[in-house]
């Protein structure tokens, strides 16, 4: 297929995967199961007492779960993939290259170093680009000098890495990941020695930084070093200082070259003003601020924002990206273009399930193909015009604005300037927030400016590039994973329930299967409630004889049996043939558990608890560093338990409960041969046996030692909860389960 005009001056192809046919079978086979399953649920409901409460909860969650089935089809029906010219961008429009900002936003120098910022920094400084056209910015909410002082050596690094990473041609342009990598010099002779002089430049810098984020300071003679120092007093706290912007490389300074005497991109240090009296939005507003610091100082046509973990891996990424937004016959209908998030700590088996693999291998092709993926916050290209609220208009061909602003001011006038853009008061009574900007009030600021973006009429694209474009870091414990999906899952439900629910806001604006896309992630938390009540009923009712499915011999067995079967071989197949191993595919079975169970029923709760407005939101921000002992057996890829949190007694409870019945319904099965009139109890005994994905808790419960285990206080509670759930009277019809065919 075609991305743009057939003379060869397309910029882009887009190809539509083949064969579907197989899977649109595949697909109405399963919905005619699902509706069997329904139809029999229907007309079986028992006559009452305990088994019919158990028998409708469970119709109850049997229906969803097939409802929310039948969204993620959306994401499947018309994966779609990218390709671009790159060559050819050059070729033709080299003079006509937009300015590029690029936005990076950091928080807190105690989770996210300091040497982590200015990687990322660097990678994105040394982009294959015309570097008048490029301008880095560092948005600082942390407020804290030591940032600022890695921003100035990396300032200084950058004379001698931007000319370094042409001539050795490297890739990636993060000095910690090329050197990790790349370990000796490619080349001998002269060069050989120029590299290692870079390398150690790197290092001795590495240090400095080191030096002064463990003294939690920066040394004095460093401080005399540049002007910019005197803006930290005492008196400066993360959440109360004043607005600072330090422009460390004016690019329009013909004065400010590197080593080889070429020019450098313009780099910003950026703090807005923080009071404890006013809100502070978050990263969304971190963005808003960037975009009108950066309006008044280079005020590219393009924004590029990647959060500071998320380093570019590619250095020809900007090319890629404006090879759709600058295509001549379908450019002017996108708004912007997301890469996928990849994490480069993932383990083998991707013990945690973060590696998001069937987000970006499966769903974003998806949403290509129904109107654009959502906008994920990191690793994204967006039109500043959009970003700024303008509607999608087919008539006008909107041209990127390719030259600079002129700017007579001086380097210290315009940071003056910006700094009045920036402090609290600014944006009281006007629309930034909510028509123009990033928008304020979700956890999830991304999915809901994305969203209200393409409700503007715009399109957005995916570009999957063989080389990947940004390399991040994803939690590395169990809680920190929950804590993350809970944050992502509460502002996706939030969307459902506000103004932005994307059937009502999307109304006549986006494609049915955009909408139903949006609504199963939106829907990502209810899911837990049904979980809950499938983990918690089924088991207990296996311990009361309740019987709620049919008998293997009936024929409403079937559908059952293919509908599980079916789903869950494609589910395997799936994630095998995007990279997973196959305990990397059980693994994700476990957290596709866990999440239900232990991190969405939070994000619900608290979601009508801000509904009722009891609650605020707030913004947990992951960590990206992990002591060396949790390091350690994150690699090892046993997981992280070790504290005490409400979640993982919850994961404990329901582990003990459902392993005490299983062991009764065993125990009766094989000694006391009492099933065997009555295998309509199979089904649940089988269903209990998937404990075993629980095994992980088990360990760390009863096996292990050393840190990670399971707190005793845990332990003791859930074990006794599970035991009183046990003893506990339920439903005294036995013979209810006898009767049944
Ligand atoms: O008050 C804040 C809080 C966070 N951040 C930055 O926001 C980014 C994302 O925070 P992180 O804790 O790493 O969240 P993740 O869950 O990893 O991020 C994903 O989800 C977020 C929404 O929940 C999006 O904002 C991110 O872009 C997206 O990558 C980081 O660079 C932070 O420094 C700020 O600038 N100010
Ligand atoms: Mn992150």
């Amino acid at each position: 297929m075609r991305g743009g005009v057939g003379d060869g001056a397309v910029l882009f192809e887009t190809k539509r995967a083949k064969g579907r046919i197989w899977y649109k079978l595949y697909f109405c086979s399963v919905l005619a199961g699902l509706c069997m399953i329904w139809v029999y649920r229907a007309i079986q409901i028992p006559g009452g007492g305990g088994r019919w409460w158990a028998w409708i909860g469970i119709f109850g969650a049997e229906l969803w779960f097939g409802f929310y089935w039948i969204l993620t089809q959306a994401v499947r029906w018309n994966p779609t993939y990218r390709y671009t010219f790159k060559e050819r961008l050059s070729q033709r429009h080299q003079d006509k290259l937009p300015n590029v900002d690029i936005f990076i936003c950091t928080a807190d120098p105690s989770i996210e170093p300091p040497i982590m910022v200015i990687n990322t920094v660097l990678s994105v400084m040394a982009y294959q680009y015309p570097v008048e056209k490029l301008s880095v910015y560092l948005s600082d909410d942390g407020g804290s000098e030591l940032t600022f002082y890695a921003l100035l050596e990396a300032s200084r690094f950058s004379k001698a890495w931007l000319p370094f990473c042409k001539k050795f041609k490297v890739e990636p342009r993060s000095p910690s990941a090329y050197f990790e990598e790349t370990l000796v010099s490619p080349r001998e002779g002269a060069e050989a020695v120029d590299w290692l002089a870079t390398k150690s430049l790197y290092e001795e810098m590495e240090n400095r930084i080191d030096v002064a984020v463990k003294l939690g300071r920066v040394p004095a003679d460093q401080r005399k070093r540049h002007k910019g120092f005197s803006q930290w007093n005492s008196a400066i706290t993360p959440c109360d200082h004043q607005a600072i912007v330090e422009i460390l490389i004016d690019g329009r300074d013909e004065k400010s070259l590197d080593d080889e005497e070429f020019a450098l991109p313009t780099l910003v240090y950026m703090a807005r003003e923080k009071r404890p009296s006013h809100h502070h939005n978050f990263k969304a507003g971190a963005m808003n601020s960037l975009l009108r610091v950066s309006s008044e100082i280079s005020n590219g046509a393009i924004i590029l924002n990647v959060d500071c973990d998320m380093y570019s891996n590619n250095s020809e990424t900007v090319k890629d990206a404006l090879c759709f937004l600058m295509d001549e016959e379908k450019g002017h209908e996108f708004a912007f273009v997301q890469l996928p998030q990849i994490f480069k700590n993932i383990t083998k088996n991707d013990i945690y399930g973060n590696s998001l693999r069937l987000m970006t291998e499966v769903d974003f092709h998806g949403l290509d193909g129904v109107g654009g993926p959502l906008y994920t916050g990191s690793g994204c290209f967006h039109r500043r015009e959009c970003l700024m609220g303008k509607k999608y208009d087919a008539n006008s061909n909107v041209q990127l604005e390719p030259s600079r602003k002129i700017l007579e001011a001086n380097t210290s006038i315009l940071e003056e300037k910006a700094k009045h853009l920036i402090t609290c008061r600014y944006e009281s009574n006007t629309e930034w927030g909510k028509e123009m900007g990033l928008k304020y009030g979700s956890p999830v600021e991304d999915v809901i400016t994305g969203l209200s973006i393409q409700c503007r009429g715009w399109k957005s694209i995916y570009f999957n590039a063989s080389r990947i474009g940004f390399l991040g870091v994803a939690p590395v414990t169990l809680a920190q994973t929950l804590v993350q999906h809970k944050r992502w899952s509460e502002g996706d439900l939030q969307i459902f329930f506000s103004k932005y629910c994307p059937f009502i806001f999307g109304h006549g604006k986006i494609k049915l299967g955009l909408k139903l896309a949006y609504t199963m992630y939106c829907l990502w938390s209810p899911c837990s409630l049904p979980t809950l009540y499938y983990v918690v009923i089924l088991p207990l009712a296996l311990l009361h004889d309740i019987s709620l499915y049919p008998n293997i011999k009936s024929i409403w067995f079937m559908p059952f049996a293919y509908v599980i079967a079916a789903t869950k071989l494609y589910s395997l197949s799936e994630s095998l043939w995007v990279g997973y191993t196959l305990k990397g595919w059980w693994n994700e079975q476990r957290m596709w558990l866990f999440k239900r169970l232990a991190s969405y029923p939070f994000a619900v709760v608290d979601t009508f608890l801000k509904l009722l407005g009891i609650n605020k939101s707030a913004f947990i921000v992951t960590a990206k560093v992990a002591d060396k002992e949790v390091s350690k057996r994150y690699e090892q890829e046993m997981m992280e338990f070790g504290a005490h949190s409400l979640m993982f007694t919850i994961l404990a409870t329901i582990a003990m409960l459902n392993v005490i019945c299983l062991m009764s319904g065993v125990k009766r099965m094989v000694w006391e041969g009492e099933f065997g009139s009555q295998d309509s109890l199979l089904v649940q005994l089988v269903v209990c046996g998937t404990v075993l994905i629980n095994i992980p808790i088990y360990e760390a419960m009863f096996l292990r030692s050393g840190g990670g285990r399971m707190p005793n206080s845990v332990t003791i509670t859930s074990i006794a909860l599970a035991i009183l759930a046990y003893v506990l009277p339920m439903w005294q019809n036995r013979n209810a389960s006898l009767v049944f065919p």
